[in-house]
């Protein structure tokens, strides 16, 4: 008996269409839209979120926990450290959840997502999994986390994943639902999922592509390969190593230093940060002629607003 029942697909179905039908011009609000409560549209896949969310629910353990700071950076923590941050039912919902509260931040320039205790995490839970193993039921959760994932790297802040320790099948997906990924001395990005019989289902396949390229990408999912810092850099999937507190070259924790690399491109006012990877993502997401009108929307909400209009009073010049 499917743990996910179909129910009201043909609302869904309904839902789909209607989104379908809006103009072109309409093609930003549904990259950035916040999705309606209940039915929504992921990719090709109508699902029904609201039964999907309390059927995962039955899964308990563990949690994701967000911090918004004043700096405009929050931290998302996988927090599951018995199970190595493996992601429980229960946490995909308080993922998909954390993801809207962000989706709502909208003082928010950048994003921090971390593993608790020192290591990152090891995908979906095992003890779930193997209750959910029927290909209907896969599909759903599968369909759920694709969509969180989806929202969580168009959210209009820049965000990095830091690893460490181990970010291992649908924990390696996630690194790539990030802007960019740093990692520390020793950790591991590994697609898995050849081994458990598998491909990505979280998003990871196709965000991969586009992170690393497809040769570069074959080679990871087809032959499992484990990324260190070193061959993540070499390829592209890593943007930097963060040593520890010991480390050589600068102090504090890796969080800390984390957020001192993520300083550097969230400097300045939100609206402007915001603004930047609105355009980046539409550049990076859609056609150019869709690309560039997106680009002349958002560039109408900072032209003559304040920042721009301080910027010309101060002369500044850029030495
Ligand atoms: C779309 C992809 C998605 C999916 O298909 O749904 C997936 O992600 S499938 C899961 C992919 N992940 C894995 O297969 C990782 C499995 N775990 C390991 O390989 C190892 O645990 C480790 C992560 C390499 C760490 O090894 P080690 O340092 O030796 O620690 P332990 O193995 O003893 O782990 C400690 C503790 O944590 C439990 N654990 C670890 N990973 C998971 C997990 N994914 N699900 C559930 N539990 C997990 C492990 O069982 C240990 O618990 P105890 O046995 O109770 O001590």
């Amino acid at each position: 008996m499917s743990l996910f029942l179909h129910s009201r697909m043909v609302s869904c179905a309904l839902k789909r269409a209607l989104v379908r039908s809006s103009s072109c011009c309409g093609v930003w609000s549904r990259l950035l839209q916040r999705p309606s409560r209940g039915c929504v549209s992921s990719s090709l896949h109508v699902f029904d979120r609201d039964e999907i969310r309390q059927k995962l629910r039955a899964f308990p353990g563990g949690s994701v926990d967000l911090l918004k700071q004043d700096s405009g950076v929050a931290v998302l923590t996988i927090n599951n450290p018995s199970r190595m941050n493996a992601f429980s039912g229960s946490m995909m919902v308080d993922l998909e959840e954390r993801v809207t509260q962000l989706e709502k931040w909208a003082d928010g320039k950048g994003l921090i997502v971390q593993g608790a205790d020192e290591t990152f995490c090891s995908g979906s839970d095992l003890n779930a999994v193997r209750a959910i193993s029927n290909p209907q039921d896969g599909r759903k959760m599968c369909m759920f986390m694709q969509d969180a994932l989806t929202r969580l790297l168009r959210l209009p802040l820049v965000s990095v994943a830091l690893v460490e320790g181990k970010a291992l099948g649908g924990g390696a997906e996630l690194t790539t639902a990030c802007d960019f990924r740093l990692m520390t001395p020793g950790s591991v990005i590994q697609f898995v999922h050849k081994h458990m019989g598998l491909v990505p289902g979280w998003g990871g396949a196709a965000r991969l592509v586009r992170i690393v390229g497809s040769q570069n990408a074959l080679k990871l999912l087809g032959g499992a390969v484990k990324v260190d810092p070193e061959l993540g850099a070499h390829m592209g999937l890593a943007d930097g190593v963060m040593e520890g507190s010991q480390g050589a070259g600068g102090t504090g924790t890796p969080l800390q230093r984390a957020e001192d690399w993520l300083g550097r491109y969230v400097e300045g006012p939100a609206p402007v940060i915001r603004a930047v990877k609105k355009v980046v993502l539409s550049g990076r997401e859609l056609p150019l002629s869709e690309a560039l009108r997106t680009e002349k929307d958002v560039f109408g909400t900072v032209w003559g607003a304040p920042a721009n209009l301080q910027a010309l009073a101060s002369k500044s010049k850029h030495k």
